[in-house]
């Protein structure tokens, strides 16, 4: 086998692309000759990100064009008690971030929950979402694909039940703009995330549409999806998870906890989350969710980029006449216990650190039991940081611990 600098000097030569190092050594062994090719092109010295811990191959459907690995601190913040329909535990929640005070301000909230008995959970609704879009002659044309549609979902169902074992097709909604078919097709994967399954699938479903309709497939994605952008449609209708957890706290620990009132902690959610969100035009009405999901995605091998999905969630609080009433409800939250990075090793680790590495038993409980915890987490983030703007102690927390 060639060494790590021979085939850096193939591919200074022209003679080998990036890419194909694999082709030619072991992925360790790519991967340093990668590091040795930027080393002379950019005198970057890389000798952190080689310093990874786990077998390079375990990386080879995560990652292509490999140098090593990004490090990022993880934090624990709990436990949280959460009682959900898949979910039933005191959980600890590996959190991995750059921002300073976030995990702080996550086990904060999770100690105001667990002075509190515990939060709730649910999952309302789940189904993952892919929507090719369609090209046909015009609007009748349009109407007579969707009433094939509409009349043999049972051919669509057993094309995309056929892709995978574990996937279940639940339905499809289409939509016609002028020309364009788009069919947003709604699947269950188990405990998966699902993307790569539904892409598969709707692959497939599409071909079927192309074989038995005049319509012509445009794109197996149609951004009605949708996926990994701010849209409505995934704020009305849900994507993955739409999933709740919420958890009302006493007076005494609103006060114990956050040094502020309930009606102060209400009325900064009203101004702020609400008519602040509006008068911004957001998609999401919360304080900070995109933090926790941030910190818990990349914590726990998920996409990090359905932070964007996931991020359009509505936080509502209620001051009582005996304390604080808080909810967080994600209407689009695609995140699953097997599949995509949860393989990795620290992922898979931080996984087990939740019991909920793997597939469940049944099937999809390991995925709904993330969904619930990964929502109790957003309601402990959302409760700190509205304590600290209702108390006046946000730049402080900031300055203590975030520099
Ligand atoms: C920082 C705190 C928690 C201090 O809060 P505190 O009440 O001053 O600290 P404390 O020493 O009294 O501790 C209270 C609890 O905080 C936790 N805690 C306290 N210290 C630690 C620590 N070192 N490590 C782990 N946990 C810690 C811990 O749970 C502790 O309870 P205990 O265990 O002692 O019973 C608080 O000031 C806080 O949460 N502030 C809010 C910070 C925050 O949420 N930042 C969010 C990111 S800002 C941002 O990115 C989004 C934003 C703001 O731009 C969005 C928007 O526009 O709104
Ligand atoms: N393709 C795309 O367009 C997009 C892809 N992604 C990426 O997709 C990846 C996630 O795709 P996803 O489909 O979730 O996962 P994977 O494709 O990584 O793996 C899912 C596979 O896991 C197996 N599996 C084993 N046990 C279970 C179980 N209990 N429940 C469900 N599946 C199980 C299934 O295979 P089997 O049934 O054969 O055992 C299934 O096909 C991420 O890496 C993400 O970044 C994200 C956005 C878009």
């Amino acid at each position: 086998m060639p060494s790590a600098q021979e085939l850096a000097d193939r591919v200074e030569s022209g003679d080998l692309r990036l890419y194909e190092l694999q082709d030619h050594a072991d992925p360790k062994t790519a991967a340093e000759a990668r590091r040795l090719l930027l080393k002379e092109e950019t005198d970057a010295d890389l000798d952190t990100v080689a310093d990874f811990s786990f077998p390079a191959e375990r990386a080879d459907p995560n990652i292509e064009n490999m140098i090593g690995a990004a490090q990022i601190p993880m934090g624990v913040a709990g436990p949280v008690p959460v009682d959900g329909s898949a979910a039933d535990d005191d959980f600890y929640v590996p959190l991995a971030t750059t921002e300073g005070a976030l995990v702080a301000s996550v086990n904060r909230g999770m100690a105001a929950i667990r002075d509190a008995g515990g939060a709730n959970a649910e999952v309302l609704k789940y189904g993952i979402t892919r929507a090719p879009v369609f090209s046909v002659a015009d609007v009748k044309e349009a109407a007579d694909v969707v009433e094939w549609v509409e009349d043999n979902e049972d051919q669509i169902e057993e094309v995309a039940n056929a892709t995978d074992p574990h996937i279940e097709y639940q339905e499809v909604t289409p939509y016609v703009v002028g020309d364009n078919v788009y069919l947003r097709l709604h699947y269950d994967t188990g405990d998966a995330m699902g993307m790569n399954m539904v892409t598969i699938a709707s692959r497939s479903v599409a071909e079927l549409i192309e074989d038995e309709t005049p319509a012509s497939l445009v794109a197996v994605s149609g951004n009605l999806c949708n996926d990994k952008k701010p849209a409505a449609i995934n704020a009305v209708e849900g994507r993955g998870y739409t999933v709740a957890a919420d958890v009302f706290l006493p007076s005494d620990v609103v006060e114990d906890r956050f040094g502020t009132t309930a009606e102060a902690i209400a009325e900064v959610n009203t101004r702020k989350n609400l008519v602040g969100s509006a008068k911004a035009g957001a998609l999401g009405f919360n304080a900070h969710v995109a933090n926790i999901l941030g910190a818990a995605f990349l914590a726990l091998g998920q996409d990090e980029a359905h932070v964007v999905d996931g991020s359009n969630a509505i936080t509502s609080v209620e001051a009582r006449d005996d304390g604080l009433y808080a909810s967080v409800t994600f209407s689009s939250l695609p995140v699953g216990t097997v599949g995509g990075g949860t393989g990795l090793p620290t992922q898979s680790e931080a996984l087990d650190v939740l019991g909920l590495a793997g597939g469940g038993d049944p099937v999809g409980t390991n995925g709904d039991a993330l969904a619930e915890v990964i929502a109790s987490a957003g309601l402990a983030g959302e409760l700190s940081l509205l304590g600290a703007l209702a108390g006046r102690h946000l730049a402080s927390a900031h300055e203590e611990h975030g520099r």
